[in-house]
């Protein structure tokens, strides 16, 4: 399946750009922050246009040709640079940082007004989307890795944007099914709950080697 890419980066080759990575994503989602709370005028908004499209056009001069993939070292280790939950150089990401203990995956993040749906609370698609990663990359890692056949969520309250903490574990594994439940938790309470099947698709059975299966690490 193409987008799954092997290439290997030395350790010190890939601390430097994993660095970089992470500093540019960082200052979009600022600016991303500061856009949607921004209340200058139009001649502030034209002169921060200016230098925003001057500055697309810097990083144009040298672009992969597609999204960036998922990227392996021969180490096994894995870079998903362009997830849309964890990738370092994703500036939509809030990021997620995720934790695999030996029997559960946690993360803590802080969610801003980027993330917003009804007033002053977390989208619920955002968390969503958290929680599929979330899940997902736990049954990666303690179960079977897959696709996210189904993804069943209930918002047992509100989330406010500010500190959430998310937590998954695997309930079972079926042959190539993981079975995988996880929560969001907001100020000590527990504001949704998901459990979700991840499916490894016919097309990776008996070709993914462990190396792949336990890779480490998001990168
Ligand atoms: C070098 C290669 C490395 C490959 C690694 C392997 C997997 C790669 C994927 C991700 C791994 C890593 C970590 C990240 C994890 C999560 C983060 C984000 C996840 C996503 O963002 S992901 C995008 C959204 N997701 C999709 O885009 C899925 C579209 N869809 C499909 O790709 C297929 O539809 C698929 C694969 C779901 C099933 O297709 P299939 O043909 O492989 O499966 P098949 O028919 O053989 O069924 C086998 C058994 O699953 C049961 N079953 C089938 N479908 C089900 C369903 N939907 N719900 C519950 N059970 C289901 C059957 O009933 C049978 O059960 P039983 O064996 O008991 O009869």
């Amino acid at each position: 399946m193409s987008g799954y890419i092997q290439e290997d980066i030395a350790p010190e080759e890939l601390a430097q750009r994993s660095e970089l990575a992470s500093s540019i994503a960082g200052s979009v989602r600022e600016l991303i922050e500061a856009t949607v709370r921004t209340e200058v005028g139009a001649s502030d908004i034209a002169e921060a246009r200016r230098l925003i499209e001057a500055a697309t056009e810097i990083l144009r001069k040298d672009q992969l040709p597609g999204a960036y993939g998922i990227r392996f070292n021969s180490d096994g280790s894995k870079r998903s640079w362009g997830n849309a939950v964890l990738g370092r150089r994703n500036p939509i990401a809030p990021p997620v940082v995720l934790h695999h203990e030996p029997d559960h995956t946690w993360t803590e993040v802080e969610l801003g007004p980027a993330y917003e749906g009804p007033a002053g609370l977390v989208h619920g698609g955002v968390l969503a989307l958290i929680l599929d990663q979330l899940l997902g990359s736990t049954a990666e890692f303690q179960g079977v890795p897959g696709m996210t056949g189904t993804l069943n969520v209930r918002y047992r309250r509100a989330t406010p944007l500010g500190q959430i903490r998310g937590e998954a574990r695997v309930d079972r594994v079926e042959g190539v099914k993981t079975f995988v439940r996880g929560t969001i938790t907001s100020a000590g309470e527990v504001s949704a709950e998901a459990e979700g099947i991840f499916i490894l698709p016919k097309w990776a059975r008996g070709e993914v080697s462990d190396v792949l299966r336990k890779s480490v690490g998001e990168g």
